[in-house]
């Protein structure tokens, strides 16, 4: 006999796990989230999204305190330390860990503190702190454990020196240098903190150019802006060896090159959560990754276990989590219009910012579908004027033929907030899908929304001197 009973087990309280919760809950199900942390909110609130962006806000703002003319008026440029940094992103935990307690408790959704292990197809051993257990019996289960740091086994990650993207946040001081190895998305948002900390960074990127999935355009340029903030950045490398030493790190690059830092972050590659949760005994099994295999309703190979979010994979983020926990819990509970996670937009915080949502040009290109460009740079814009955030381009891209926006692609200052307005016409069935929305369309003024009816008169004029039609 179990201990306790549900209509659905959870495993794992970050977004995939909450976003299933409240689905489920709201269903009128009975709803239980295991999680081996004391709080909830995932690696997303505690390691991951939530505390790399705090502390990227706090040196945004520590940066353009000590670049802005006006504030020289009040006071000499100040740096703060990393770890002081660090606190400014504590308070935002708590507060997000007190808001998300509260809506479980308001919800009636109980929460078990523990390691879950299954111990059949329908019930998990949950191991607590003070290593007695409890069963917990499930009628249906998801798991959305996330995902942790790959650790290559010849990398001493015990080493004072050496870091991966949840120790880092435990850094008791600013270093002078670090080399960050991996130049993905982990890799480049911590390059432009530590720049803005001004500390050198040597980014060392396994592949030819940074974050190649994105738009050419927008790849270069923020090549081109972590440079001018003094990254190094090196590309198509790859370590041979680490060595340490007391105070710092070298590492062995393939190409015979030999580089020095007082600290190594470690950001190449995350594995999927689920090593020794006895996945062997329900007949379920991970990829090399760790990850897990599932169909369009997040039902693994056994149909009544779900897995959503990091541990699945693709596109491991947080929003897209949030969303696949809740689209997977509907089809357990009989509600599912047939939602999937498909085009998710991405947002990317180095400094500057980056977002997008649909095509890249390279894409289109090799997909023959003939496209047309709108551009507006930031530096022609009112509002970015005024918020001396001048460095920035929005880029539509659209069906040269019947006007529809085909991707969204955006670098500069709250780019991941201006790519929504685009993704919402985007995503707007048939011919209301057009670019002719935002010539059509009274923008407030000054805002950064302006910046697409600058790209949308610049992407037809093209096209209509292309074509000698009437110039908007
Ligand atoms: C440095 C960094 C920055 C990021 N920035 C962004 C960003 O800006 N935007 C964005 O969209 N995404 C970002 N991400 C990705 C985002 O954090 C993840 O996509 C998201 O956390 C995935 O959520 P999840 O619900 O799958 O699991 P997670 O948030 O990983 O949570 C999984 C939970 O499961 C628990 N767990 C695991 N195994 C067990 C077990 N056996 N028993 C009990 N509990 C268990 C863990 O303790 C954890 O609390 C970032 C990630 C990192 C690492
Ligand atoms: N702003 C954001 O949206 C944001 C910020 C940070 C992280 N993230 C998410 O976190 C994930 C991880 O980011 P990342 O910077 O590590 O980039 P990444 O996923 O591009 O990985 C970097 C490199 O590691 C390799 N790799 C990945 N997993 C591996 C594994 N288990 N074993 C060996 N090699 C592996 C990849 O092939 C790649 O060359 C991304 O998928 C991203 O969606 C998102």
């Amino acid at each position: 006999m179990a201990d306790f009973q549900y209509d659905l087990v959870i495993i794992g309280s970050g977004p995939a796990g909450e976003g299933a919760a409240m689905s489920a809950v709201k269903q009128g199900w009975s709803v239980a989230v295991v999680d081996e942390r004391m709080q909830v909110g995932g690696n997303c609130t505690h390691l991951g999204t939530i505390p790399s962006k705090a502390l990227r806000h706090s040196v945004r703002r520590m940066v353009q305190f000590n670049t802005m003319p006006m504030f020289r008026a009040v006071g000499e440029p100040r740096w703060f330390s990393f770890p002081e940094l660090m606190q400014a992103a504590d308070e935002v935990i708590r507060k997000q860990v007190d808001g998300r307690t509260r809506e479980y408790s308001r919800n009636r959704i109980r929460l078990h503190v523990g390691r879950a292990t299954f111990t059949d197809t329908h019930e998990i051993s949950v191991k607590k702190a003070d290593h007695t257990h409890e069963t917990i019996k499930g009628r249906f289960f998801l798991i959305a454990t996330g995902s942790s740091p790959y650790h290559p086994e010849d990398v001493d990650f015990s080493h004072p020196c050496i870091f991966d993207s949840d120790s880092i946040l435990k850094l008791n001081r600013t270093p002078r240098n670090i080399i960050i190895y991996g130049a993905g998305v982990i890799g480049c948002e911590y390059a432009s903190i530590f720049a803005g900390l001004e500390t050198r960074v040597e980014l060392v990127n396994t592949r030819a150019g940074l974050l190649s999935f994105l738009d050419g355009e927008i790849s270069d340029a923020l090549s081109y802006h972590l440079r001018d903030l003094n990254v190094n950045v090196r590309n198509n490398e790859e370590y041979a060896k680490v060595e340490t030493r007391n105070n710092g790190v070298t590492m062995e690059l393939k190409s015979g090159k030999r580089i020095h830092a007082e600290a190594l972050l470690w950001s190449n590659g995350r594995s999927g959560n689920t090593q020794g949760m006895g996945l062997e005994t329900i007949g379920l099994e991970s990829d090399s990754r760790g990850q897990l295999e599932v169909n369009e309703h997040y039902q693994t190979s056994v149909s009544h276990i779900y897995a959503a979010g990091d541990v699945v994979g693709w596109p491991a983020l947080a929003g897209a989590a949030y969303d696949q926990g809740r689209f997977a819990a509907a089809h357990m509970c009989g509600t599912a219009r047939e939602y999937h996670v498909e085009d998710v937009a991405t947002g990317i915080y180095t400094i500057p910012e980056i977002s997008y949502v649909g095509k890249t040009e390279a894409e289109l290109t090799e997909q023959q579908i003939p496209y047309e460009i709108g551009r507006a740079y930031f530096k022609n814009i009112a509002r970015a004027h005024i918020s001396g955030e001048e460095v920035g381009v929005l880029k539509v891209l659209f069906h040269q033929e019947t006007l529809e926006i085909l991707g969204v692609h955006c670098f500069g200052a709250e780019a991941a907030e201006i790519v929504h307005i685009g993704q919402a016409i985007m995503n707007q069935e048939g011919k209301a899908n057009t670019i002719e929305y935002f010539i059509r369309t009274t923008f407030n003024y000054p805002t950064m929304a302006e910046a697409y009816r600058i790209a949308a008169i610049n992407g037809i004029n093209r096209l209509c001197r292309e074509s000698r039609k009437l110039v908007v």
